[in-house]
């Protein structure tokens, strides 16, 4: 049996098993599969994990580059992952000591700054663009709270695509219940991560990690993927934001702070320019994981 060396990361609780890509695991899904498994995946404080990324660095470019291939615990391969890119970019700034990270992915380039009060990552543009998100040909146009198997969603694609619904009490919906049907719906061909949200008054609510940043909300995520809910998901913290204010909630670009179970994110969507996330990473450890036969 072959190992692996490995490392496990995690962003806001997020958490992911980091694998050099030249390391020799040739089946990856399946290798996703074994070591993501929530009961019997990697160890640590949480058994499993949210994906596998495969990282392969290029220490010679100016800035560091670093493609991140993020495969998820059902073997399928993400296009972007906030909370990964984030992950990537601090394990490329340990490996050279670089604090500026271009992260090739899927979706395309993302600059990213290490600092140690946490990692901006740039999330490109959101867009609501039927053909971006994707919606089925027969949509008619964008999907503006709209109702869709029981949630009213805003369909938004921030490098994946995600189903934004605002309620009362993120904490109050049964997510595992309410989540899959909208995750499944005909009208995203290619699925959807589904992602509640509900704004919040700073006052009842400490802000920590997240000085100037004057308007809030709690998130929960439902995954593709992982296939339930995870405790953080960048690129939805990202969608939270752009659907409030494409819908009116919001008028501002932010700093905006958005809180998934896992801790705080702190996201910036500016009229003219990409959005960007920010927030913590924390390195668990480090180990060997067995290449399944
Ligand atoms: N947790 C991620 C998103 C990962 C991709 C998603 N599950 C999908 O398949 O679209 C994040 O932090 O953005």
């Amino acid at each position: 049996m072959t190992a692996v060396a490995a490392e496990k990361y995690h962003g806001t609780e997020n958490d992911f098993i980091v694998v050099a890509a030249d390391a020799p695991v040739a089946d990856r899904a399946a290798f996703a599969r074994t070591h993501c498994d929530r009961e019997t995946g990697v160890g640590g404080e949480r058994t499993g994990a949210d994906g596998v990324l495969f990282l392969d660095l290029d220490p010679s470019a100016s800035p560091v580059r670093v493609t991140m291939t993020l495969v998820q615990p059902d073997g399928s391969i993400a296009e972007m992952c906030g909370n990964g890119a984030r992950i990537t970019a601090t394990w490329a700034a340990r490996e050279t000591g670089a604090r500026e990270v271009i992260v090739e992915t899927p979706a395309g380039d993302r600059h990213a700054v290490v600092r140690n009060e946490g990692v901006t990552v740039e999330m490109g543009r959101p867009s609501f663009e039927p053909a971006d998100v994707p919606l089925a040909r027969d949509a008619g146009g964008p999907l503006i709270d709209t109702p869709i198997e029981g949630l009213t969603v805003t369909a938004v694609n921030t490098g994946v695509p995600h189903a934004v619904a605002f309620v009362d009490d993120v904490d109050a919906v049964d997510l595992t219940a309410v989540a899959p049907p909208v995750r499944h719906a005909a009208i995203f061909p290619e699925g959807a991560n589904v992602t509640l949200a509900t704004r919040v008054d700073l006052d009842d609510d400490a802000v920590e990690g997240a000085p100037g940043a004057p308007e809030a909300y709690r998130q929960r995520t439902y995954e593709r993927g992982v296939e339930g809910e995870t405790l953080a998901c960048g690129t939805g913290a990202v969608a939270v934001v752009a659907a409030a204010r494409r819908t009116g909630r919001l008028d501002t670009e932010g700093p905006v702070r958005v809180s998934p179970p896992g801790g705080d994110l702190v996201i910036v969507v500016p009229d003219d320019g990409p959005a960007t996330l920010t927030g913590p990473v924390e390195r668990e450890f480090a180990t060997e994981l067995e290449v399944p036969e």
